[in-house]
C-alpha cells in the first residue's frame, strides 16, 4: 500500500465508540446473550474452535509428543464432539507434532519472534519458513507494536505483508497484543491495518507478559472485522487468546462474536480460542450437560 493508503484505510474504518461506550455495549451484549449461548450445543462448538496450546519455556519433544498423543486419543472417542481445531506450539516443535499427530487437525505455530516480535525481519522470515517446511498449517505472529505505536504505518504494514507472502496460502493469524495497545482506538487501528496487510485472523494476545483477552478488545476487533467485511467482502477470522480458562469465559466471547459478526463466524473456520487451560474443563462441562 502506498503511504496515503494507510491513513485512507484508517479513515474508512474509524472507531465509532469511546472506550467507555465500548465497555457499556459489550457488557450489554453479554448480559442479554450469555444465557441463550450457555448450552450443550454451543459448548461443543466452542470445543471444536480451540487452538490447544502449549507455549512453555519448559516444553520438550517428549512433552509435546505426549501433548499431541492426548489429542490423538480424543479423536473419534466421542461421536458427538468434534476434536479441537488445532494444536498451537513453538515453531521448533512443528516437526514433533507432525510426526506424532494422527488426527485431522491443524498445526499452528507461533513464529516471527514470538512473543515480543522484537527481532530482525530476516529472522522472522526464516522462522516462519522453517515452521512451514516442517508442516505448519497456520502461523501466529505478533505485530511490531513499536512501529504501530510510533505510527510508522508503512513499515508496520509492509512487515505483515512480507510475512503473509512467506505464508502464501497458509493461514496467518496476527496477534495485536491488545493488552499492550490498551485503547480502543489503538486496537481498532491495528486491526484495520493488519487486515489490509493480509491477516487471515486477528488474535488478541500472546498470553505472555501483557494482560490477555478482554471482552472490550474482542468487541472492538469484531467491529473492525465487520467493517472490513462490508468494505471488501473478505471475512477475517477472530482468535481470542490469553487467559481464556473457563467455559463461561468462552461463552462470553462466543456471545460477542455471534452478536457482532453473526453465525457465519461461529465455527472454527473464522473463530478460534487459543488456550492452554480450557480444553479439559470444557470437555468435562459438555459431559456434565449431556442428557
Ligand atoms: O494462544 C496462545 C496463548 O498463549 C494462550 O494463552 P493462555 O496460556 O493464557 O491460555
Amino acid at each position: 500500500m502506498e503511504a496515503n493508503k494507510y491513513l485512507d484505510a484508517l479513515k474508512k474504518h474509524p472507531l465509532k465508540l469511546t472506550d467507555e461506550e465500548a465497555k457499556r455495549s459489550v457488557d450489554q451484549i453479554i448480559k442479554s446473550g450469555f444465557d441463550n449461548n450457555n448450552n450443550y450445543e454451543v459448548y461443543k462448538t466452542l470445543y471444536s474452535c480451540i487452538d490447544h496450546t502449549s507455549l512453555n519455556t519448559t516444553d520438550s519433544k517428549e512433552y509435546i509428543w505426549n501433548f499431541t498423543e492426548k489429542i490423538n486419543a480424543f479423536e473419534g472417542s466421542d461421536p458427538e464432539i468434534e476434536n479441537v481445531a488445532a494444536i498451537c506450539i513453538y515453531p521448533n516443535f512443528v516437526e514433533t507434532v507432525k510426526e506424532s499427530l494422527t488426527s485431522n487437525i491443524k498445526i499452528a505455530a507461533v513464529a516471527g519472534g514470538f512473543p515480543s516480535s522484537q527481532t530482525f525481519i530476516e529472522v522472522k522470515v526464516a522462522e516462519i519458513s522453517l515452521a512451514l517446511a516442517d508442516g505448519a498449517d497456520e502461523i501466529d505472529i505478533v505485530i511490531n507494536a513499536g512501529l504501530f505505536l510510533d505510527k510508522s504505518y508503512q513499515e508496520f504494514c509492509e512487515e505483515i505483508m512480507e510475512l503473509k507472502e512467506v505464508c502464501k496460502d497458509k493461514t496467518l493469524k496476527v496477534i495485536l497484543e491488545t493488552g499492550a495497545l490498551i485503547s480502543a482506538e489503538n486496537i481498532n487501528n491495528a486491526s484495520v491495518l493488519s487486515m489490509y496487510s493480509g491477516a487471515d485472523f486477528l488474535k488478541t494476545s500472546t498470553g505472555k507478559g501483557y494482560p490477555g483477552a478482554t471482552p472490550e478488545a474482542v468487541f472492538i476487533m469484531c467491529q473492525a472485522i465487520k467493517s472490513y467485511y462490508k468494505a471488501t467482502s473478505n471475512k477475517v477470522g477472530i482468535k481470542v487468546s490469553g487467559g481464556v480458562s473457563t467455559p463461561e469465559d468462552a461463552v462470553k466471547y462466543y456471545t460477542i462474536v455471534k452478536e457482532v459478526l453473526g453465525d457465519d463466524w461461529c465455527n472454527n473456520q473464522l473463530f478460534r480460542i487459543g488456550t492452554s487451560s480450557l480444553t479439559d474443563k470444557l470437555y468435562n462441562e459438555i459431559i456434565k450437560r449431556r442428557k
